[in-house]
Protein backbone atom coordinates (compact mmCIF):
# COMPACT_ATOMS: atom_id res chain seq x y z
CA UNK A 1 0.00 0.00 0.00
CA UNK A 2 1.16 3.33 -0.80
CA UNK A 3 0.89 6.49 1.30
CA UNK A 4 1.68 9.77 1.84
CA UNK A 5 2.47 9.05 5.57
CA UNK A 6 5.73 7.10 6.27
CA UNK A 7 4.69 6.36 9.91
CA UNK A 8 0.70 5.79 10.59
CA UNK A 9 0.27 4.55 14.12
CA UNK A 10 -3.17 3.48 15.39
CA UNK A 11 -4.46 2.91 19.29
CA UNK A 12 -1.67 1.22 20.44
CA UNK A 13 -1.18 -0.27 23.76
CA UNK A 14 1.72 -0.98 25.97
CA UNK A 15 1.59 -2.43 29.33
CA UNK A 16 4.52 -3.99 31.13
CA UNK A 17 2.98 -6.19 34.20
CA UNK A 18 0.80 -3.75 36.14
CA UNK A 19 1.75 -0.45 34.50
CA UNK A 20 0.31 0.68 31.51
CA UNK A 21 2.59 3.12 29.64
CA UNK A 22 0.58 3.14 26.43
CA UNK A 23 -2.97 3.37 26.55
CA UNK A 24 -4.21 4.32 22.57
CA UNK A 25 -1.64 5.93 21.08
CA UNK A 26 -1.95 7.69 17.16
CA UNK A 27 -0.15 10.10 15.25
CA UNK A 28 0.62 10.01 11.63
CA UNK A 29 4.40 10.88 10.24
CA UNK A 30 4.80 12.50 6.87
CA UNK A 31 7.05 10.97 4.60
CA UNK A 32 10.49 12.93 4.21
CA UNK A 33 9.63 15.15 7.56
CA UNK A 34 11.13 15.72 11.01
CA UNK A 35 8.16 14.56 13.99
CA UNK A 36 9.36 14.99 17.57
CA UNK A 37 7.86 12.59 20.25
CA UNK A 38 8.02 15.50 23.44
CA UNK A 39 7.26 13.83 26.42
CA UNK A 40 9.05 13.44 30.40
CA UNK A 41 10.90 11.00 32.00
CA UNK A 42 9.04 7.49 31.74
CA UNK A 43 5.97 8.87 29.38
CA UNK A 44 6.98 5.76 26.79
CA UNK A 45 8.98 7.35 24.22
CA UNK A 46 11.34 4.98 24.06
CA UNK A 47 8.60 2.26 24.54
CA UNK A 48 6.82 3.77 21.20
CA UNK A 49 10.16 4.06 19.59
CA UNK A 50 11.04 -0.12 20.28
CA UNK A 51 7.39 -0.61 19.41
CA UNK A 52 7.99 0.99 15.96
CA UNK A 53 11.21 -0.61 15.31
CA UNK A 54 10.08 -4.13 15.63
CA UNK A 55 11.73 -4.64 18.98
CA UNK A 56 9.24 -5.50 20.92
CA UNK A 57 5.30 -5.64 19.99
CA UNK A 58 2.54 -3.82 21.51
CA UNK A 59 -0.55 -5.54 22.91
CA UNK A 60 -3.01 -3.21 21.05
CA UNK A 61 -3.75 -1.31 18.11
CA UNK A 62 -1.23 -0.89 14.96
CA UNK A 63 1.15 0.47 13.17
CA UNK A 64 2.37 0.67 9.72
CA UNK A 65 5.95 2.05 8.21
CA UNK A 66 5.85 2.84 4.01
CA UNK A 67 1.99 1.30 4.24
CA UNK A 68 3.84 -1.97 5.67
CA UNK A 69 2.00 -3.55 8.57
CA UNK A 70 5.09 -3.59 11.61
CA UNK A 71 3.38 -7.52 13.02
CA UNK A 72 2.36 -9.23 9.39
CA UNK A 73 5.46 -7.53 7.39
CA UNK A 74 8.14 -6.90 10.22
CA UNK A 75 11.23 -8.23 8.37
CA UNK A 76 10.32 -5.80 5.05
CA UNK A 77 9.93 -3.07 7.74
CA UNK A 78 13.48 -3.71 9.28
CA UNK A 79 15.10 -3.52 5.69
CA UNK A 80 13.46 0.53 5.86
CA UNK A 81 14.40 1.42 9.13
CA UNK A 82 17.19 2.55 11.47
CA UNK A 83 17.50 2.37 14.66
CA UNK A 84 20.29 4.81 16.37
CA UNK A 85 21.26 5.45 20.06
CA UNK A 86 20.28 2.30 21.36
CA UNK A 87 22.98 -0.14 20.15
CA UNK A 88 26.48 0.17 20.63
CA UNK A 89 26.88 -1.19 17.19
CA UNK A 90 30.23 0.75 17.11
CA UNK A 91 33.76 -0.59 17.70
CA UNK A 92 35.98 1.40 19.72
CA UNK A 93 38.83 -0.33 18.82
CA UNK A 94 38.25 -0.08 14.71
CA UNK A 95 39.07 3.47 13.09
CA UNK A 96 35.42 5.07 12.08
CA UNK A 97 36.32 4.25 8.35
CA UNK A 98 36.64 0.70 9.25
CA UNK A 99 33.29 0.78 10.99
CA UNK A 100 31.70 2.32 8.30
CA UNK A 101 33.19 -0.23 5.44
CA UNK A 102 31.92 -3.22 7.55
CA UNK A 103 28.70 -1.46 8.18
CA UNK A 104 28.82 -1.65 4.24
CA UNK A 105 29.76 -4.68 3.39
CA UNK A 106 27.15 -5.97 6.16
CA UNK A 107 24.45 -4.19 4.14
CA UNK A 108 25.99 -6.35 1.26
CA UNK A 109 28.29 -3.46 -0.61
CA UNK A 110 31.70 -5.17 -1.77
CA UNK A 111 34.93 -3.98 -1.67
CA UNK A 112 35.12 -0.74 -3.47
CA UNK A 113 31.57 0.08 -2.94
CA UNK A 114 31.78 -0.48 0.87
CA UNK A 115 34.96 2.00 0.83
CA UNK A 116 33.34 4.36 -1.17
CA UNK A 117 30.17 4.37 0.68
CA UNK A 118 32.38 4.74 4.08
CA UNK A 119 34.19 7.67 2.06
CA UNK A 120 30.79 9.57 1.45
CA UNK A 121 29.47 9.18 4.95
CA UNK A 122 32.68 10.72 6.81
CA UNK A 123 32.51 13.38 4.43
CA UNK A 124 28.91 14.46 5.02
CA UNK A 125 29.39 13.92 8.83
CA UNK A 126 32.24 16.08 8.94
CA UNK A 127 34.67 12.78 9.88
CA UNK A 128 37.01 12.52 7.16
CA UNK A 129 39.83 14.10 9.23
CA UNK A 130 39.00 11.26 12.09
CA UNK A 131 38.41 8.55 9.55
CA UNK A 132 41.61 6.85 10.12
CA UNK A 133 41.55 7.35 14.14
CA UNK A 134 40.01 4.89 16.42
CA UNK A 135 37.11 5.44 17.68
CA UNK A 136 37.90 4.99 21.44
CA UNK A 137 39.34 8.09 21.16
CA UNK A 138 36.43 10.36 19.34
CA UNK A 139 34.77 12.78 21.71
CA UNK A 140 30.93 12.27 22.32
CA UNK A 141 29.58 14.29 19.86
CA UNK A 142 31.79 12.18 16.49
CA UNK A 143 30.62 9.21 18.07
CA UNK A 144 26.81 10.39 17.69
CA UNK A 145 27.42 11.27 14.00
CA UNK A 146 29.60 8.08 13.23
CA UNK A 147 26.02 6.27 14.69
CA UNK A 148 24.07 8.36 12.60
CA UNK A 149 26.38 7.83 9.60
CA UNK A 150 26.42 4.13 10.10
CA UNK A 151 22.48 4.03 10.58
CA UNK A 152 22.82 5.62 7.12
CA UNK A 153 24.50 2.98 5.66
CA UNK A 154 21.60 0.77 4.66
CA UNK A 155 19.81 3.87 3.30
CA UNK A 156 16.35 3.74 5.34
CA UNK A 157 13.71 5.40 4.66
CA UNK A 158 12.47 6.05 8.25
CA UNK A 159 15.05 6.70 10.97
CA UNK A 160 14.60 6.34 14.70
CA UNK A 161 16.46 9.07 16.57
CA UNK A 162 16.03 8.13 20.31
CA UNK A 163 17.19 11.02 22.69
CA UNK A 164 20.15 12.35 20.39
CA UNK A 165 21.63 14.82 22.07
CA UNK A 166 21.14 13.72 25.78
CA UNK A 167 24.13 14.01 27.55
CA UNK A 168 25.87 16.05 24.61
CA UNK A 169 27.39 19.47 25.30
CA UNK A 170 25.91 22.60 23.48
CA UNK A 171 28.39 22.85 20.60
CA UNK A 172 27.90 18.74 19.71
CA UNK A 173 23.90 19.57 20.02
CA UNK A 174 23.56 21.95 17.42
CA UNK A 175 26.36 20.23 15.42
CA UNK A 176 23.92 17.08 15.69
CA UNK A 177 21.04 19.40 15.23
CA UNK A 178 22.86 19.89 11.75
CA UNK A 179 23.27 16.73 10.86
CA UNK A 180 19.83 16.24 11.56
CA UNK A 181 18.09 18.85 9.63
CA UNK A 182 20.22 17.35 6.70
CA UNK A 183 18.86 14.29 6.91
CA UNK A 184 15.36 15.01 5.43
CA UNK A 185 17.15 16.88 2.51
CA UNK A 186 17.79 13.13 0.67
CA UNK A 187 13.53 12.36 1.42
CA UNK A 188 14.28 10.56 4.80
CA UNK A 189 11.77 10.41 7.28
CA UNK A 190 13.31 11.25 11.18
CA UNK A 191 11.42 10.21 14.05
CA UNK A 192 12.97 11.96 17.11
CA UNK A 193 12.16 11.41 20.64
CA UNK A 194 13.01 14.11 23.37
CA UNK A 195 12.84 15.97 26.19
CA UNK A 196 14.58 18.99 25.13
CA UNK A 197 11.69 21.49 23.85
CA UNK A 198 14.17 23.85 22.11
CA UNK A 199 15.14 20.67 20.00
CA UNK A 200 11.26 20.06 19.27
CA UNK A 201 11.09 23.49 18.40
CA UNK A 202 14.49 23.82 16.06
CA UNK A 203 14.27 20.35 14.53
CA UNK A 204 10.96 19.06 14.16
CA UNK A 205 8.17 19.49 11.39
CA UNK A 206 5.82 18.68 13.70
CA UNK A 207 5.61 17.78 17.55
CA UNK A 208 3.23 15.47 19.71
CA UNK A 209 3.21 15.69 23.19
CA UNK A 210 2.98 12.44 24.91
CA UNK A 211 2.03 12.32 29.01
CA UNK A 212 -0.05 9.53 30.78
CA UNK A 213 0.21 7.00 27.84
CA UNK A 214 -1.29 9.09 25.39
CA UNK A 215 -1.06 11.83 22.48
CA UNK A 216 -2.41 15.01 24.63
CA UNK A 217 -1.33 17.27 21.91
CA UNK A 218 -0.12 17.10 18.19
CA UNK A 219 1.21 19.41 15.62
CA UNK A 220 3.62 22.38 14.48
CA UNK A 221 5.39 23.93 17.16
CA UNK A 222 4.27 27.08 16.59
CA UNK A 223 0.40 26.19 16.85
CA UNK A 224 1.43 24.11 20.24
CA UNK A 225 2.73 27.34 21.26
CA UNK A 226 -0.77 29.08 19.93
CA UNK A 227 -2.75 26.96 22.72
CA UNK A 228 -1.22 28.90 25.40
CA UNK A 229 -1.71 32.12 24.15
CA UNK A 230 1.02 33.82 21.66
CA UNK A 231 1.54 36.70 24.03
CA UNK A 232 2.37 35.63 27.60
CA UNK A 233 2.52 38.81 30.55
CA UNK A 234 4.97 37.82 32.75
CA UNK A 235 4.59 38.76 36.74
CA UNK A 236 7.26 38.71 39.56
CA UNK A 237 5.25 38.82 42.95
CA UNK A 238 6.83 40.87 45.93
CA UNK A 239 6.59 37.19 48.72
CA UNK A 240 5.14 34.49 48.97
CA UNK A 241 1.47 35.10 49.89
CA UNK A 242 1.27 37.66 47.30
CA UNK A 243 2.36 34.71 44.88
CA UNK A 244 -0.44 32.56 46.11
CA UNK A 245 -3.11 35.70 46.52
CA UNK A 246 -2.03 36.14 42.34
CA UNK A 247 -1.88 32.92 41.24
CA UNK A 248 -5.49 32.15 43.76
CA UNK A 249 -6.65 34.97 41.36
CA UNK A 250 -5.57 33.53 38.31
CA UNK A 251 -7.28 30.50 38.52
CA UNK A 252 -6.64 27.98 35.61
CA UNK A 253 -5.27 31.18 33.52
CA UNK A 254 -2.05 30.91 35.35
CA UNK A 255 0.92 29.63 32.86
CA UNK A 256 4.54 29.01 33.84
CA UNK A 257 4.12 28.85 37.65
CA UNK A 258 7.69 29.48 39.31
CA UNK A 259 7.42 29.12 43.22
CA UNK A 260 10.75 30.12 43.83
CA UNK A 261 11.07 32.68 41.40
CA UNK A 262 7.82 33.66 42.72
CA UNK A 263 6.86 34.34 39.11
CA UNK A 264 3.65 33.29 37.07
CA UNK A 265 2.28 34.49 33.65
CA UNK A 266 -1.08 35.08 31.90
CA UNK A 267 -1.75 34.85 28.10
CA UNK A 268 -2.46 38.11 27.01
CA UNK A 269 -2.88 39.76 23.43
CA UNK A 270 -0.49 42.43 24.62
CA UNK A 271 -2.22 45.63 23.97
CA UNK A 272 -1.93 48.00 27.18
CA UNK A 273 -5.50 48.00 27.90
CA UNK A 274 -5.47 44.24 28.26
CA UNK A 275 -2.48 44.60 30.42
CA UNK A 276 -3.66 47.38 32.19
CA UNK A 277 -6.98 45.26 33.51
CA UNK A 278 -4.84 42.28 34.35
CA UNK A 279 -2.58 44.16 36.42
CA UNK A 280 -5.80 45.91 38.29
CA UNK A 281 -7.36 42.79 38.81
CA UNK A 282 -4.64 40.97 40.31
CA UNK A 283 -3.24 43.73 42.20
CA UNK A 284 -6.17 46.53 42.55
CA UNK A 285 -4.35 47.31 45.93
CA UNK A 286 -0.79 48.10 43.63
CA UNK A 287 1.09 45.86 46.64
CA UNK A 288 1.43 42.41 45.45
CA UNK A 289 3.44 42.79 41.84
CA UNK A 290 7.44 43.89 41.84
CA UNK A 291 7.85 43.39 38.03
CA UNK A 292 5.88 42.09 34.88
CA UNK A 293 7.27 41.92 31.01
CA UNK A 294 5.27 40.62 28.06
CA UNK A 295 6.99 38.13 25.98
CA UNK A 296 6.59 35.26 23.08
CA UNK A 297 5.03 31.79 24.44
CA UNK A 298 7.55 29.01 23.95
CA UNK A 299 6.96 25.39 23.59
CA UNK A 300 7.95 24.73 27.37
CA UNK A 301 4.83 26.91 28.46
CA UNK A 302 2.93 25.05 25.60
CA UNK A 303 3.86 22.03 27.32
CA UNK A 304 3.19 23.09 30.76
CA UNK A 305 0.16 24.08 30.14
CA UNK A 306 -1.03 20.59 28.72
CA UNK A 307 0.66 18.46 30.96
CA UNK A 308 0.56 20.69 34.21
CA UNK A 309 4.37 20.16 34.95
CA UNK A 310 7.74 20.39 32.81
CA UNK A 311 9.36 17.61 30.29
CA UNK A 312 12.09 17.07 32.50
CA UNK A 313 10.71 17.05 36.08
CA UNK A 314 10.25 13.28 37.13
CA UNK A 315 6.43 12.40 38.55
CA UNK A 316 7.12 13.08 42.50
CA UNK A 317 9.22 16.20 42.47
CA UNK A 318 6.34 17.87 40.10
CA UNK A 319 3.42 17.65 42.80
CA UNK A 320 5.50 19.30 45.43
CA UNK A 321 6.06 22.44 42.31
CA UNK A 322 2.13 22.67 41.84
CA UNK A 323 0.19 25.69 43.60
N1 LIG B 1 10.89 -3.91 29.70
C1 LIG B 1 10.26 -3.20 30.64
N2 LIG B 1 9.77 -3.83 31.75
C2 LIG B 1 9.12 -3.12 32.71
N3 LIG B 1 8.91 -1.80 32.65
C3 LIG B 1 9.37 -1.12 31.60
C4 LIG B 1 10.09 -1.79 30.54
N4 LIG B 1 10.43 -0.86 29.61
C5 LIG B 1 9.96 0.32 30.07
N5 LIG B 1 9.34 0.17 31.26
C6 LIG B 1 8.68 1.24 32.05
O1 LIG B 1 7.78 1.90 31.20
C7 LIG B 1 7.75 3.30 31.46
C8 LIG B 1 8.05 4.05 30.18
O2 LIG B 1 9.41 3.85 29.84
P1 LIG B 1 10.09 4.51 28.56
O3 LIG B 1 11.52 4.14 28.60
O4 LIG B 1 9.31 4.18 27.36
O5 LIG B 1 9.90 6.06 28.88
P2 LIG B 1 10.60 7.32 28.22
O6 LIG B 1 9.51 8.30 27.95
O7 LIG B 1 11.45 6.91 27.08
O8 LIG B 1 11.47 7.83 29.43
P3 LIG B 1 12.93 8.55 29.46
O9 LIG B 1 12.71 9.93 28.96
O10 LIG B 1 13.26 8.51 30.90
O11 LIG B 1 13.85 7.73 28.60
C9 LIG B 1 8.75 3.53 32.58
O12 LIG B 1 8.05 3.57 33.80
C10 LIG B 1 9.65 2.31 32.50
O13 LIG B 1 10.18 2.02 33.77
Amino acid sequence: MTTDLAIEVAGLRKSFGELSVLSGVEFGVARGSVFALLGPNGSGKTTTVRILATLIRADAGHARIDGLDLVRDRHRVRRRISLTGQYAAIDGLQTGEENLRMMARLCGLRGGWARQRAAELLERFDLTGAGNRLVRTYSGGMRRRLDLAASLVGQPSVIFLDEPTTGLDVRSRQAMWEVVTSLTDSGVTVFLTTQYLEEADRLADRVAVLDGGRVLAEGTADELKERVAGQLLDLVTVDSAAFAAVTRALGDRAVALDRAALSVAVPTDGTAAHVRTLLDELDPGRQLLRRFSIRTATLDDAFIALTGHTATTPQPEKESARV
